[in-house]
């Protein structure tokens, strides 16, 4: 098992650092100087000249592929899962779906896209997003805490040193916050909202946690907003271009099963059907 994980270690470290030492030589040759995608400030770019406070050296090999791969599998899966718990409920709640379709209707004309600008007059839709988040969160943890002093917490003494992990579904679960937890009805996002403005949710944890898919504190995911963005976007559009049905007598099993996020154990295999809008 061992032998196994430093495999894969080193497979991962043999395919991304032979990308990073391109991009590094390329960037101190300057090649292509003026053209748009040497200009582009790229992650990796941030990471050559980090100095680490403690010592002041420069971050190893190993590390940049850490910090690397961090960044791609924590923003590749979990998206993709929750984009399929997405269609997984629109799917399973026809109803929900049209009235999504109703809401796209009604704010984009035929021969427009779906834009940043138009999604904002979209609270359903970001009710759905918010709604699976809640209700199917693609991390059931999120990453541990250390306890810095020792500390005492509704009478539980948790002693300094301790790691304290959170249980994420179970946050958004609780039925002391949220009425009928496992039931999935978007419309509970919706009913603090004020027309006139923008429908904003605390998802961050800022006033209170209601639920944190994407963690809470200093330590929060860094792209909540564009991962929101992405997800709405894709939604929008899945919605508006197809009807998402499955085979008559087919029925969308919800089971979970444990991946890398926590994913569908057996996913939909949906029928597809466009849509003719007029
Ligand atoms: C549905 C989409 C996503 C979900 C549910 C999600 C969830 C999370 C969670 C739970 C954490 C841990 C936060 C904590 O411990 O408090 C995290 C951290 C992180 N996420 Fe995301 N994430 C998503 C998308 C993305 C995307 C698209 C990217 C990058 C393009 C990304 C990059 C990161 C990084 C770099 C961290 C580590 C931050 C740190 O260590 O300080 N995530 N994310």
């Amino acid at each position: 098992m061992w032998m196994e994980l430093l495999d894969i270690k080193s497979n991962q470290v043999s395919v991304l650092l032979a990308l990073i030492k391109a991009r590094q030589e390329k960037l101190k040759k300057k090649i292509g100087e003026g053209d748009n995608e040497e200009n582009m400030l790229a992650y990796v770019d941030t990471l050559f000249d980090v100095e680490l406070p403690d010592t002041g050296r420069k971050l190893s090999d190993e590390e940049l592929v850490s910090l690397c791969s961090e960044f791609l599998i924590g923003g590749t899966d979990t998206s993709a899962t929750t984009l399929l718990w997405v269609m997984a409920n629109l799917v399973k709640h026809q109803d929900i779906q049209e009235k999504l379709f109703d809401e796209i209707n009604g704010v984009v004309k035929v021969d427009e896209d779906i834009n940043e600008e138009n999604m904002k007059k979209m609270p359903y839709l970001k009710a759905v997003v918010l709604e699976t988040m809640r209700r199917h969160p693609p991390g059931h943890f999120i990453l541990p805490r250390a306890v810095t002093e020792d500390a005492v917490m509704n009478g539980y003494d948790i002693p300094k040193d301790a790691m304290v992990n959170f249980t994420v579904a179970e946050i958004g679960w609780d039925s002391q916050v949220w009425e009928d937890p496992m039931e999935f009805k978007p419309e509970r996002f919706l009913s603090d909202h004020d027309q006139q403005k923008e429908f904003v949710f605390d998802l961050k944890g800022v006033k209170e946690v209601k639920m944190m898919p994407f963690g809470a504190g200093r330590r929060v995911c860094p792209a909540i907003t564009m991962s929101l963005l992405h997800l709405e976007f894709f939604v929008a559009n899945l919605v508006r271009g197809f009807k998402w049905a499955l085979e008559d007598g087919c029925e969308v099993d919800m089971s979970e099963k444990q991946a890398f996020t926590i994913v569908m154990k057996n996913p939909i295999r949906p029928c597809l059907c466009p849509r003719i809008v007029s």
